[in-house]
C-alpha cells in the first residue's frame, strides 16, 4: 500500500510540528523511508515546520531546523495552517515546488541540445523568473 505513495512521485513535503520535538526527531525515519523507496535525488524535497503561530510552545528552534534542512539539501518553510499571516504561508510552499518542477521540465525539454549524437546542456538561469524561493 505504502508503495503507491512513492510511485511516480514528483515532490516530497516533510512536515513536523514546531511544538513537538518528537515530530522533528522522527523526520530521520521518514527520510530513510523515502530513500528506501528509491525516490530520485532530482525530486524536490522541502521541510515544513507547522504551527509556528504557537510561539509560546515552540520546541524546535528555527536554527536547528535550518541546519537539518541544509544537511538534507532541503528548503525550510515555517508555517501556520491556522494563521496565514504568521511567517511564510502554506501557498508559498506549493508555489516553490511548482516553480522548481517547472524549471526542471524546462531543463529537460528546452535546454538539452543534441549535437552529433551528444547531449549538451544549454540552460541559463532566467533573470526574469519570479520564483518565490
Ligand atoms: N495553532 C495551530 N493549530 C493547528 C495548525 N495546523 C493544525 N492545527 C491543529 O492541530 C490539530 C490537528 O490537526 P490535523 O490536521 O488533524 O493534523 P494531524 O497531523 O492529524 O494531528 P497532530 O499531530 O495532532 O497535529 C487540529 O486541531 C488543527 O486545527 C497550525 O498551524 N496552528
Amino acid at each position: 500500500m505504502v508503495e503507491h505513495y512513492y510511485r511516480n512521485v514528483h515532490a516530497v513535503v516533510f512536515v513536523y510540528d514546531v511544538t513537538k520535538m518528537a515530530s522533528f526527531q522522527n523526520l530521520k525515519t521518514w527520510i530513510q523511508e523515502c530513500n528506501g523507496h528509491r525516490v530520485s535525488s532530482s525530486v524536490p524535497r522541502v521541510l515544513v515546520g507547522n504551527k509556528c503561530d504557537l510561539v509560546d510552545q515552540i520546541q524546535v528552534p528555527s536554527n536547528t531546523a535550518l541546519k537539518f534542512a541544509d544537511a538534507h539539501n532541503m528548503l525550510l518553510f515555517e508555517t501556520s495552517a491556522k494563521d496565514p499571516k504568521e511567517s511564510q504561508n502554506v501557498d508559498s510552499i506549493f508555489m516553490c515546488l511548482a516553480c522548481r518542477l517547472k524549471a526542471q521540465k524546462s531543463l529537460i525539454y528546452r535546454d538539452v541540445e543534441r549535437e552529433d549524437g551528444r547531449v549538451r546542456l544549454t540552460h541559463q538561469p532566467d533573470p526574469k523568473s519570479n520564483c518565490p524561493c
